[in-house]
């Protein structure tokens, strides 16, 4: 009978024999190898500890490759830090994928039940997988009439969380946008009988985004991811019983078309709120996150701030005959561009994307780099959308006019040349993986952005803009979501003292010009 020394012991001869076999394996054309100061185990922790942006630091390290390998012993994953690359991976989009991971969100994130996650692979009459089906399905109700009911409702809702801002004092600044945030998205989304109106279920979505890392691994989760697993499986039980109330009946088109189609194929509404439960992740865990950036970037630098108040007031803001100042989302849009080019600027200096992609057949990149069946493409946009080749000598630099067209009436931005390159911003995913939401996620930000900097003067306590530590454990967003809390104090500029004020949705004008890539 063996000891427990003996097994670990015949358990580490198998892993170096294994590691052993795959450098032995490493063909010659497969990207360079990066060794870590760790042997073998190295970037397995790496990645464990710093999350997905591990890869962004590892591709500015190895900065001098256009693309090399780092060896997670079972997985290998080549990081490109080449946008040429980058072209290359989207000109192979059905050999490089990203389906393979909607199947793993489904089975680890979800916990789908065997039988539907068979169901989600089959092919459906449309001649693609119920998969795809449920993503194409999602992609119209994010424009035209459907979002800008979406975005009726949700600025509706999102203004008494700037108005309650008007009583001062100190608030924890990630707090209160991650809690505004929610509201009004899933309101938005959800309707009337939105199950994250319970503060319960609110903050089981935020367990299990937080403790997310953890829930994946899949090693006892019950003990190591407990926060997470518990507030999925609460989430997942609102869920449903909202579905069995019928409250997807009186939704967004969003929320009916994701019910609608697992349902016509005969999914379980048990494994439709499974499903449902992973929509926050696109829904919140990025915007939340943004949106406290966004509030950060502007606030923390004066004149920008008074630029784009400016900016606001001449071209956004209406007073009305009863006094109420209204700001008009459709303004913001066509007439704010300083404000549209910070916003886009932020998203290129704090995102740490990280675009997925499934080697799906053996293929060649860039000509001379061979990708092998089973192993994983990343490209960290943290590399990526700063390289001088795509951005120019100010790749380093925060620009807020940087994505400013030359024609912008805006005279600092005069001789500018045409920001939209491509390959290099890559926040809102590389086609063809473009995140869909993006026009919902731009009008909440920039309407809470507008109205908080009209409103209100924000400084941290203690007088100093230091960046909180980022929660590496919620992989599923882009965004650095701040694990510690970030307190400042709020006070109503004078100007505006005892007035009210609302928002302004005009129809048909929903969509963003923003760049992707
Ligand atoms: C500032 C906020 C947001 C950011 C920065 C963001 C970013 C991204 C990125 C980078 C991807 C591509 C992922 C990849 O290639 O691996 C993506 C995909 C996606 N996003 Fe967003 N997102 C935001 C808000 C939203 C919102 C509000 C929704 C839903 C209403 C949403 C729904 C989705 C969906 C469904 C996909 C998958 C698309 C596909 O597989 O083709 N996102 N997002």
């Amino acid at each position: 009978m063996l000891d427990l020394s003996q097994i670990l012991i015949l358990g580490l001869v198998a892993v170096l024999g294994f590691v052993v076999y795959r450098w032995r394996s490493h063909d010659a054309q497969e990207p360079p190898v990066v060794a870590s100061a760790i042997p073998i185990f190295g970037h397995l922790i790496g990645l464990l500890w710093y999350g997905i942006s591990y890869f962004g630091q590892q591709a500015i390290k190895h900065s001098i490759y256009p693309i090399f390998s780092l060896d997670l012993i079972f997985v290998k994953i080549y990081v490109i830090g080449s946008p040429s690359l980058v072209r290359n991976v989207q000109q192979n989009s059905k050999i490089l994928t990203f389906e393979p991971f909607m199947e793993f969100s489904a089975k680890r994130m979800a916990g789908l039940s065997p039988p539907a996650l068979e169901m989600l692979k089959l092919k459906q009459a449309s001649g693609h997988s119920l998969f795809t089906d449920i993503l194409h399905g999602m992609f119209p109700t994010l424009l035209g009439e459907s979002l800008d009911r979406m975005n009726e409702r949700m600025i509706r809702l999102l203004r008494p969380f700037i108005d309650e801002l008007g009583s001062g004092g100190t608030i924890d600044w990630y707090e209160w946008t991650r809690h505004a945030i929610t509201v009004a998205s899933t309101d938005s989304s959800y309707g009337d009988m939105n199950p994250y109106k319970d503060q319960k279920i609110e903050d089981a979505f935020w367990d299990f985004d937080n403790y997310l890392s953890p829930l994946i691994a899949n090693i006892l989760p019950l003990l190591t991811a407990r926060p997470a697993w518990k507030g999925r499986e609460n989430l997942i039980d609102a869920l449903e019983d909202y579905y069995n109330r019928g409250g997807h009946e009186n939704s967004s088109d969003l929320t009916f078309a994701r019910f609608k189609i697992p349902r016509d194929a005969g999914m379980s509404v048990r494994d439709i709120a499974r499903l449902e439960a992973t929509m926050a992740f696109g829904l919140l865990s990025n915007t939340a996150p943004a949106a406290f950036w966004v509030l950060y970037d502007i606030f923390s630098r004066s004149d920008l701030l008074e630029e784009i108040r400016e900016e606001v007031r001449e071209n956004a803001l209406h007073v009305m005959e009863d006094g109420t100042h209204i700001i008009d989302l459709a303004d913001l849009r066509d007439d704010c561009p300083l404000m549209i080019s910070t916003f886009q600027e932020i998203l290129r200096t704090r995102s740490s994307s990280t675009s997925t992609r499934f080697v799906t057949k053996e293929v060649m990149v860039g000509e001379r780099y061979l990708l092998k069946e089973g192993n994983v493409v990343v490209m960290p946009a943290i590399s990526i959308g700063r390289k001088s080749d795509v951005w120019g000598a100010t790749n380093d630099d925060f620009d807020p006019r940087r994505f400013m067209k030359p024609t912008a009436p805006d005279k600092k931005s005069e001789g500018k040349k045409d920001p939209r390159r491509v390959g290099g911003f890559m926040a809102f995913g590389v086609s063809p993986v473009i995140c869909p939401g993006r026009h919902f996620a731009s009008g909440e930000i920039l309407g809470l952005i507008a109205m908080t900097a009209m409103r209100f003067d924000v400084l941290p306590v203690g007088g100093v803009w230091k960046d909180p530590k980022a929660n590496a454990m919620a992989i599923t967003s882009i965004m650095n979501p701040p694990k510690e809390s970030f307190n400042v104090n709020v006070r109503p500029r004078k100007e505006f003292e005892g007035t009210s004020w609302d928002f302004k949705v005009t129809e048909g004008k929903s969509k963003y010009p923003l760049v992707i890539g």
